[in-house]
C-alpha cells in the first residue's frame, strides 16, 4: 500500500502546531530522538522533518507529497504547488520597516536605498510592480539588526506583534503580504495518494471546525424560545427540550467562536438564563 509523505518543519514556529494538528486528526507517530523520518502505526503516512525553507522544493520535486509551510515561504520559493488547506496558525505579515526616527514620505523612500531581507524574491517582485529601484541585500536571519549596524537602510521581514521592530528602533511602513500556515500538495499525485489526502483533509476539517465552534446550552422561558432560536444558528437548527419546571425549555446549539460574545449578549437580552458553553472535540459537517 502506498504511503503519503508529509514534510513538516523540524523545529521552529510551525513545528508544534503542525504536530498538534496531525495528533488531533488521530494520527500517531513513532519519533525517535534525532530521527528525521517518522512512521505512523495507525495511518499510511510518513513524516519528513525539514527546515521550512526546504519544504516547497521537496514537494515540487515529489520527494514529499504534501507539507505544512508558511505562505511566505511558498511565495518566496515560487514552485508550482497547490494549496490543499489554509491552516489558520502562524499568522503574520511580511512588511517593510525603516528606522523609527526617519520620516516616511511613501514608497519613494526606498528609491536607491539598501534593504535587508530573507525574502528577496517577494521583495524584488513588489519593488518592480511599484517602480522602485532599490538594492536588495539578502541575509538569512536577524534581519531587524541590519539598519542599526549600518548594513542596510531598511528591512523587509516577518512582523507579528511588532515587538522585534520596537526593540530594534524600527517602524513598519508597508505591509506587503499576509501569511499563515498552509497545507500544500504536489501536482499530479497518484489516485491512491489523493484518496489518502482526502481522508486526512476530512479529519483536519473536523478538527478545525471543532476548534472554531462552541457547544452552548441554556434555559429560557417558553415565550422567549422563538426569539432565542432566531439568534442561534446551530448545525441545522437548535434543539429545544422541555425542562422539568413547567413553562421553561432547555436550548442546545453550536455557535462560532468569532460571534461568541455578540451571540451571548443577544441571548441575555432575550431572557436566556444558566448559559453554559463547552469546547467541541470534533465536528463532522
Ligand atoms: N513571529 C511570528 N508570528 C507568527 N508566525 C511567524 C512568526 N515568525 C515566523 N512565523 C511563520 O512561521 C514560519 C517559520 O518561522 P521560523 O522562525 O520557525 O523559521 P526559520 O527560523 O526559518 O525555521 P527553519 O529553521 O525551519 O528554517 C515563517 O516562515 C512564518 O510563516
Ligand atoms: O513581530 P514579532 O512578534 O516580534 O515577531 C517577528 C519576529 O518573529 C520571527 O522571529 P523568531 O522570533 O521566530 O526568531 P528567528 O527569526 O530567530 O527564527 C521573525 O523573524 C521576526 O523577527
Ligand atoms: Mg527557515
Amino acid at each position: 500500500m502506498e504511503k503519503l509523505r508529509i514534510a513538516l518543519q523540524k523545529k521552529g514556529r510551525l513545528h508544534d502546531d503542525s504536530m498538534k494538528l496531525l495528533k488531533e486528526a488521530g494520527i500517531k507517530f513513532n519519533i525517535g530522538s534525532g530521527k528525521l523520518v517518522a512512521q505512523s502505526p495507525n495511518f499510511p503516512i510518513e513524516v519528513l522533518f525539514l527546515r521550512d525553507d526546504d519544504i516547497p522544493q521537496t514537494i515540487a520535486d515529489k520527494v514529499a507529497d504534501i507539507g505544512v509551510v508558511g505562505e511566505n515561504e511558498v511565495e518566496e520559493k515560487d514552485f508550482k504547488l497547490t494549496i490543499a488547506k489554509r491552516l489558520g496558525f502562524s499568522k503574520c505579515r511580511i512588511s517593510l520597516a525603516i528606522p523609527k526616527a526617519d520620516e516616511y514620505p511613501g514608497l519613494e523612500y526606498f528609491q536607491g536605498k539598501k534593504v535587508a531581507t530573507s525574502y528577496p524574491v517577494i521583495l524584488k517582485k513588489y519593488f518592480a510592480e511599484k517602480n522602485i529601484s532599490a538594492n536588495i541585500h539578502e541575509i538569512a536571519g536577524s534581519v531587524e539588526i541590519a539598519p542599526g549596524i549600518g548594513l542596510a537602510d531598511g528591512i523587509f521581514d516577518i512582523v507579528s506583534s511588532g515587538s522585534t521592530l520596537v526593540a530594534n528602533r524600527l517602524k513598519e511602513v508597508e505591509v506587503v503580504m499576509q501569511s499563515e500556515a498552509l497545507l500544500v500538495q504536489a501536482e499530479d499525485m497518484s489516485d491512491e495518494k489523493k484518496a489518502l489526502l482526502q481522508e486526512l483533509l476530512f479529519r483536519i476539517n473536523a478538527v478545525m471546525a471543532a476548534s472554531s465552534n462552541k457547544y452552548i446550552l441554556l434555559n429560557a422561558p417558553n415565550d422567549k424560545v422563538d426569539e432565542i432560536v432566531k439568534v442561534l444558528p446551530g448545525m441545522k437548527s437548535p434543539t429545544v427540550l422541555p425542562l422539568a419546571q413547567e413553562g421553561w425549555s432547555s436550548i442546545h446549539s453550536v455557535i462560532s467562536e468569532k460571534q461568541f460574545w455578540e451571540i451571548i449578549g443577544k441571548l441575555k437580552d432575550n431572557g436566556a438564563e444558566g448559559i453554559l458553553t463547552f469546547p467541541i472535540e470534533k465536528m463532522i459537517l
